[in-house]
């Protein structure tokens, strides 16, 4: 599909519908999908952060971005495109990796392997292990490794 040379946003390989882990116990909710087959490596979506305004608590909100490298994390930021709707799993298992230039405020989504046409895109949130709003979550995306642990 063609994009103009210096857009600074381009999510034309991606559309957004109704999560695959989205069902009536879990509520439902929207997901990111490869619009085409995506090689490993290959450029998925870029686009533009906006940071929120100072004293905003990210920890309560999880559409939106964690945007710099200090912790407790204070900067946060609104991602253009199908960024937000990106949904999550446990490290090592992500389909795509999102690339952050915080100093140019500014984001590219690559593919960690090769990805079909109609694939829900994830990618594991920075911000899994220790954001306030995240902490059911990560208890989902991790119940395995907790089965496994109590097996033990
Ligand atoms: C950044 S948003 C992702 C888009 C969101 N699903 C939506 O419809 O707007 C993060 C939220 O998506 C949901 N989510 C993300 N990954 C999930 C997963 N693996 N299982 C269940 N819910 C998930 C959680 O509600 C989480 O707070």
């Amino acid at each position: 599909m063609a994009s103009h040379p210096e857009t600074k946003i381009d999510c034309s390989k991606v559309y957004v519908k109704q999560s695959s882990f989205s069902n009536e116990k879990t509520g439902m909710f929207d997901g990111a999908f490869a619009l085409v087959d995506i090689k490993e490596g290959e450029l998925v979506e870029k686009g533009v952060m906006r940071r929120l305004p100072d004293g905003f608590d990210g920890n309560t909100c999880p559409y939106i971005f964690t945007w710099s490298n200090e912790r407790p994390n204070k900067t946060w930021g609104m991602g253009s495109g199908c960024s937000p709707f990106y949904n999550t799993c446990k490290e090592g298992t992500a389909n795509t990796h999102m690339k952050r230039f915080f100093d140019e405020d500014r984001f590219e989504i690559y593919a960690t392997r090769d990805i079909k046409a109609g694939e829900e895109l994830l990618h594991t949130y920075i911000s899994l292990k220790w954001r306030t709003c995240f902490q059911d979550l990560n208890e989902i995306v991790h119940a395995d490794d907790s089965e496994h642990k109590s097996d033990d």
